[in-house]
């Protein structure tokens, strides 16, 4: 533009009108000589030069200012415009100088004289010279050689005066004639300056009109070269697709040849085929006997379950009605142990009571009988007195004073050991009746004992049936499952929080209601949808799962009901369990737990060891490898590599047995559960955690944990290969009212966008469509096996229990009805067993 810009302004410029002015004003180059006397000898050259016709010293001229001339440039000489003003200029000067034109010889006018151009090409004098000159004459030189000495002089002088007048008037001509052009120049100039700014203006718009073309270009271009890009994916997809259908298709011809053969040799068998199938009739019609007897069985067993559940009720209100008579016996027991001891420490009292009566009892009679000895001893003194006749009166008194004392106290004692004898009767009854009470009592006592072990028996009779009707269920259940083939949904809602039990403001009561009886027990759930400030009313939802856990379950009751799941790992199935549900449902509680309260990747690990070891006596060796990653934001992390961020790309492949392979991981071996507890620790270490609204210990990313296992029984030479997938999904969050901003928003988005692509796969396999999206997001890709394929799939989905999270659990128990409806192919087992 600029350039553009620049190489116009010369052509239509000043100089361009300078040569024109230039090449019709000779006369000027007089007046340079005028004002730089000291160029004579250039100014000589000058003109030789122009005699021989060379105009390139033109060029070299000073070039043209006012009062000194103007310098010609060749480019100038060829512009039209230039020219015609150029012709015009020389005109307008050939009009005003009139004969100086026409005729060189008379440019100094009328006066026939030598002009100054003459006189200096004569003499080679410069103006300044002429001025200069002074005549000095030799004295007595005579005055008319003196006057003739001057005339030359004064014509030279004359010839200078006459030039100088003449270049005068032509300067001022010429000057005029440059003023004019000047400003026609300037007007020219303008009127092309503001065609030039209207010029650059368009030229400016068009330019931005470009440039807003070559961004939009730019951008369908990006556009494009994505669209080409992913074409190319998907091409590169398709071709392998095409490649291994290719492969396949090759693989059916070959086998369509060994068939065409095969067909050959059994068209000859083909009798001995019919037969075959007529048995095979009949085994199917056996089998289906079977298979109804084993419905009936089911009804049978689920009735017996029933009654069973019914007489553990009945026995358990009866054990309970009869846990509190024992327990008030128990007390009435203890009362009355406490009044037999009482009984029994007054009939001891009472025994020491009566032997220190015994003793007084002795005592007494032994003075009774001492008394009576000296009573008679005393008659025999009296009688031996009286006999002698001599005895005093006082003596007698004395005597007969002492016998009445005596006699007294005989009888005191003698009612004091009546009454002692009463004492000790009614203690002894007393005794008799006590023992004979607490005889009763024992009695009592043994014989509700006796009940009591009786009903426990029985109590545990009728748990021990409902345990085992519980097994037969869940492995007839089991058994239905794997015909059926579908994904088995295990719902767990977590108990409220402390934090929402707290927190007033919180809408903390639970939106979920559990059958406490029926059919539906332990299996249903019913959500109360709250009303809407739209008018919209509280709505109830009905919803049944293979199992349902109410808040109360304990980790080790959820394992339970998996364990046999896990088990089947170890039979050479591959198995996956992974937890589904929003943000803060109880996910990682489920899947890792805690170290009180360890969830069900450390419980399988301990039985999965616990049950290797088990079968090791039937000689069964097993080689297990484990591995564990995480999709944090559409990548695949090792979890298990050393490094922080290792910085790999890791691929996943799934062959045609449906074994998955993430390439660049670490595969550890392990041969005890506390080698993978620490593998757990290492890997949650680094997994992404980040602290949200709804969880201060948020899961940002899908864990992944797979378990290989590998047995080899070296007695038959059986070999087994089975796969545990253990998968905790981060968590589905509501970005709007989580308030996430930024790396957390990332997160957010990613995760929503995989589980989402998760529920188009799960809605496609439901509905049965041909096209099911596994490549949609790395998540389904590396699930397509345990979604698509022939593994033992089952989904926890975990559930908040309070009315604020009522929506979102409506919505993951609507989800996980769908998956619960998803058909998988029947699992298989992967055993490799030896021939002959
Ligand atoms: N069954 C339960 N019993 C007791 N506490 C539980 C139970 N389930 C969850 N919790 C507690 O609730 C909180 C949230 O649980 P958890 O972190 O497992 O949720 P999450 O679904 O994995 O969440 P996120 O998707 O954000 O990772 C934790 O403090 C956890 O201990």
């Amino acid at each position: 533009m600029d350039e553009r810009r620049e190489s116009r302004i010369p052509r239509t410029g000043i100089p361009g009108i300078g040569i024109g002015a230039l090449a019709g004003s000779k006369p000027l180059e007089s007046s340079k000589t005028v004002n730089a006397p000291t160029t004579g000898a250039i100014d000589r050259k000058r003109k030789a030069a122009d005699a021989s016709g060379d105009a390139a010293p033109e060029a070299k001229r000073p070039t043209f200012s006012a009062g000194q001339g103007a310098r010609p440039t060749r480019s100038n000489t060829t512009t039209g415009a230039a020219a015609g003003r150029t012709s015009s200029l020389q005109q307008a000067t050939s009009t005003r100088t009139g004969p100086s034109q026409a005729n060189p010889g008379s440019e100094l006018g009328p006066i026939a004289e030598e002009t100054w151009d003459d006189i200096r090409d004569k003499t080679g004098q410069g103006v300044d010279e002429v001025l200069n000159k002074k005549l000095s004459f030799p004295k007595g030189t005579k005055p008319e050689r003196k006057v003739e000495a001057f005339v030359p002089l004064v014509k030279e002088l004359k010839a200078l005066g006459r030039h100088l007048h003449n270049s005068t008037q032509r300067l001022e001509l010429d000057a005029e004639q440059w003023k004019r052009h000047s400003a026609e120049l300037a007007a020219q100039a303008e009127v092309e300056r503001q065609q030039w700014n209207a010029k650059q203006e368009e030229v400016e718009k068009q330019m931005k009109e470009i440039r807003e073309m070559l961004e939009q270009q730019e951008e369908q271009n990006n556009r494009l070269e994505t669209e080409v890009k992913e074409g190319q994916v998907r091409l590169a997809a398709k071709e392998t697709e095409l490649a291994s259908l290719q492969q396949q298709l090759e693989g059916v011809q070959g086998e369509l040849e060994r068939t065409a053969k095969q067909l050959e040799e059994r068209e000859s068998k083909i009798k001995e085929m019919e037969d075959v199938v007529r048995t095979g009739q009949k085994y199917s019609t056996t089998l289906q006997s079977y298979n109804t007897s084993l419905q009936a069985d089911l009804t049978a067993e689920k009735t017996r379950r029933d009654e069973v559940q019914r007489a553990k009720d009945e026995l358990q209100g009866q054990a309970a009605e009869l846990g509190g008579k024992v327990r008030s016996l128990e007390q009435l027991l203890a009362y009355e142990r406490e009044q037999v001891g009482k009984l029994r420490e007054e009939r001891e009292s009472a025994t020491r009571d009566l032997a220190v009566l015994r003793a007084d009892l002795d005592n007494t009679r032994q003075e009774r009988e001492r008394a009576m000895a000296d009573s008679a001893k005393m008659k025999e003194d009296l009688d031996r007195l009286r006999t002698a006749g001599g005895k005093s009166l006082e003596t007698l008194e004395a005597l007969s004073n002492d016998k009445a004392t005596m006699e007294a106290q005989l009888s005191m004692q003698q009612k004091l050991i009546a009454s002692m004898r009463e004492e000790l009767a009614s203690a002894k009854e007393n005794r008799a009746m006590a023992d004979a009470t607490a005889e009763t009592r024992g009695a009592q006592i043994s014989e509700l004992k006796a009940q009591v072990e009786t009903l426990q028996g029985s109590l545990a009779d009728a748990e021990r049936r409902v345990y085992e009707g519980e097994l037969i269920r869940r492995k007839l259940h089991n058994i239905i499952q794997d015909l059926k083939g579908n994904i088995r949904v295990y719902c767990r809602v977590r108990p409220v929080s402390a934090a929402e039990a707290a927190d007033a403001g919180h809408d903390s009561e639970m939106a979920l209601d559990f059958p406490t009886s029926g059919d539906l027990l332990g299996r249903g759930l019913t959500v109360v949808a709250p009303g809407n400030l739209s008018g919209q009313a509280a709505q109830k939802h009905n919803f049944a799962f293979d199992r349902v856990f109410s808040p109360g379950t304990t980790q080790d009751m959820v394992f339970d009901e998996i364990s046999e799941l896990v088990q089947s790992a170890l039979d050479g199935h591959k198995v996956c369990i992974f937890a589904y549900g929003q943000t803060g449902s109880g996910k990682t509680f489920t899947m890792l737990g805690n170290r009180e309260q360890p969830g069900v990747i450390p419980r399988a690990m301990q039985q999965i060891f616990q049950s290797g070891q088990k079968l090791a006596a039937q000689d069964w060796h097993f080689n297990m490898q484990a591995s564990m990653l995480e999709i944090y934001n559409e990548e695949i992390r090792d979890l298990l590599s050393r490094k922080k961020d290792d910085g790999k790309k890791h691929q996943v492949t799934h062959d045609t047995n449906g074994v998955t392979t993430v390439s660049d991981m670490t595969v550890v071996d392990v041969n005890r559960p506390e080698a993978v507890d620490q593998l757990l620790a290492q890997a949650m270490d680094k997994r992404s955690v980040g602290c949200t609204a709804l969880n201060e210990q948020s899961s940002r990313s899908h864990m992944v944990f797979v378990m290989r296992i590998e047995g080899h029984n070296r007695t038959t030479d059986v070999k087994v290969s089975g796969v545990l997938n253990l998968i905790d999904l981060a968590g589905s969050e509501r970005v709007k009212e989580s308030g996430a901003t930024g790396q957390r928003l990332k997160e957010a988005q990613a995760i929503n966008k995989s589980l989402s692509a998760l529920g188009d796969v799960i809605m496609a396999i439901a509905n049965k469509q041909e096209h099911v999206p596994f490549r949609n997001s790395k998540l389904t890709y590396l699930l397509q096996p345990c979604l698509g394929g022939d593994s033992k799939t089952l989904m926890f989905l975990n559930v908040a229990p309070t009315r604020e999270f009522a929506h979102e659990s409506l919505c993951s128990l609507r989800f996980g009805s769908k998956v619960n409806a998803c058909e998988i192919n029947q699992p298989k087992k992967n055993v490799v067993v030896p021939r002959g």
